[in-house]
C-alpha cells in the first residue's frame, strides 16, 4: 500500500483522543502531507528553476492569494458569535488591507510585479491555470459547507507554513539573483500572522472535537486542505517542470510582462509625451476626491493611485481637448510661473502615468 497515505486503522478512529494526542495526529498529517514535501517546492527553494518557472508559481499562487478572504469570509458568514467573529476578521484584514496599497494581496502583486509581470495581467487572473482554480475553489466551497470546525481545521495547514516560509526566502535570496528581500515582503508579516492563527485555530479545534466523529471530520479537513495545496503544485509542476505540458489558456513563458522585463517585447521606442499631445484619461480611470482620506486619487479598475499636488493640479486640466502646453499655459498663469519651463515635468509626469496605463495621449 502507499506508505505516504496510510488509513488510519478503523479502531484507532473509534477512539476519543486526548486534546494533545489530537494535536499529535493533526501534527502528523502535515509531517506527511504538506506542501513542503512537494519536488516544486523542492527545486523552487533549491535555485533550480528558471525564471519562467518561478513566475509560474508567483502568478498561479496570486490566485490562492486573491481567494482567501474570500474564503475567510465565507468562514465568517458561518459563525453566529460576534467573539469569534471579532477574531477571525482579522484574517481578512491582513489580506485585503485597510485602504488601497495595503494588505496581502498588494504585497503578493508586489512579488509577482517583482519577477516581471504587469499588475493588470496579474489581476486579469488570465492565465492561471484550471487546476489552481479548481482547487482553491474547492477550498470555498469546503468552508461554505461543512461544518464550522471542519472550516477552521482546515485552515490548519497554516500550522506548518512558518517552516515553509523561513526556508523559502533563505532558499530563494541564496539562489536566485532576481529575487530580492523586497520582492518577498509579503512573507515577512505571515511569519507573525500565521502562528497567531494557527494557534487560535488549533485550540478551537481541540476544544470543540470532542467526539471521535468530529475528530476524524478535522483530521479529514486538514488532509483535504493538504491536498487542495498539494494538487496546485502538481499541476505546475505538469505544466511547467515535466513534461512541461501547458495547456490552451494557461500562461505562456513572455506574456504578461512588463515592457522591458527580459523575454518581453521591448518598449517600442517608448512614446515621450510632447507639448502637442492631447492627454486623456482611458475609459474606466478617474480622478476622484477621495473625501475620507482629504487627497484626490486616480480611480483606476481595481487599482486607486495616489497622487502629489503637482499631478492633481495637471490632471483637473486633462480633459482630452487640451494639448500639453496648453495645460502648462493654465498653471504657468495659476502658479505665476513660466509655462516652458513647467512643460518639461508635466510631460515626465504624463510620461509615468502613461506607463501606468492610466492616461492616453
Ligand atoms: O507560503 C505558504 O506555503 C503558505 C501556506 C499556507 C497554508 O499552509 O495554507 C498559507 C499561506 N502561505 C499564506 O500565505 C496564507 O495567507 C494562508 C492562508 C491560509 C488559510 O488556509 O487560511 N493558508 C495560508
Amino acid at each position: 500500500m502507499n506508505a505516504i497515505f496510510p488509513t488510519p486503522d478503523a479502531a484507532e478512529s473509534e477512539r476519543l483522543l486526548t486534546p494533545e494526542e489530537l494535536e499529535a495526529a493533526l501534527r502528523d498529517i502535515g509531517a506527511r502531507r504538506y506542501h513542503i514535501l512537494h519536488p516544486f517546492h523542492r527545486l523552487l527553494h533549491d535555485g533550480k528553476l528558471s525564471k519562467d518557472q518561478v513566475r509560474a508559481w508567483a502568478l498561479n499562487r496570486y490566485y490562492y492569494q486573491a481567494m482567501i478572504p474570500v474564503k475567510d469570509a465565507a468562514v465568517l458568514a458561518r459563525m453566529h458569535d460576534a467573539e469569534l467573529r471579532r477574531i477571525w476578521r482579522q484574517r481578512i484584514v491582513d489580506h485585503d488591507g485597510d485602504a488601497p496599497g495595503d494588505g496581502g494581496i498588494e504585497r503578493w502583486l508586489k512579488l509577482a510585479e517583482g519577477v516581471g509581470f504587469s499588475r493588470d495581467y496579474v489581476l486579469s487572473t488570465d492565465g492561471i491555470l484550471s487546476a489552481t482554480k479548481f482547487a482553491v475553489e474547492a477550498y470555498v466551497h469546503f468552508v461554505s459547507e461543512r461544518t464550522l470546525l471542519e472550516a477552521i481545521a482546515s485552515s490548519l495547514t497554516e500550522m506548518f507554513s512558518p517552516t515553509i516560509i523561513s526556508e523559502r526566502v533563505a532558499g530563494m535570496l541564496k539562489n536566485y539573483d532576481f529575487i530580492t528581500k523586497e520582492t518577498l515582503a509579503y512573507f515577512d508579516k505571515r511569519l507573525t500572522q500565521a502562528p497567531r492563527d494557527a494557534d487560535f485555530a488549533l485550540d478551537y479545534v481541540k476544544r470543540h472535537a470532542t467526539t471521535p466523529e468530529l475528530q476524524r471530520q478535522a483530521m479529514a479537513a486538514l488532509t483535504f486542505k493538504c491536498n487542495v495545496l498539494w494538487v496546485q503544485l502538481d499541476a505546475l509542476y505538469f505544466a511547467y517542470v515535466s513534461p512541461g505540458m501547458i495547456p490552451p489558456d494557461a500562461w505562456q513563458p513572455g506574456v504578461g510582462l512588463v515592457a522591458g522585463a527580459d523575454g518581453a517585447p521591448q518598449p517600442a521606442g517608448a512614446k515621450k509625451t510632447q507639448g502637442t499631445d492631447v492627454p486623456r484619461l482611458p475609459r474606466g480611470v478617474r480622478l476622484r476626491n477621495d473625501e475620507t482620506r482629504g487627497k484626490y486619487v486616480l480611480l483606476a479598475p481595481e487599482r486607486t493611485f495616489d497622487l502629489d499636488d503637482n499631478a492633481v493640479a495637471v490632471l483637473k486640466l486633462v480633459d482630452g481637448s487640451r494639448n500639453v502646453a496648453q495645460i502648462a499655459d493654465e498653471l504657468g498663469k495659476i502658479y505665476a510661473a513660466d509655462p516652458r519651463a513647467i512643460e518639461a515635468d508635466i510631460c515626465t509626469m504624463l510620461d509615468g502615468l502613461a506607463e501606468k496605463r492610466v492616461l492616453e495621449r
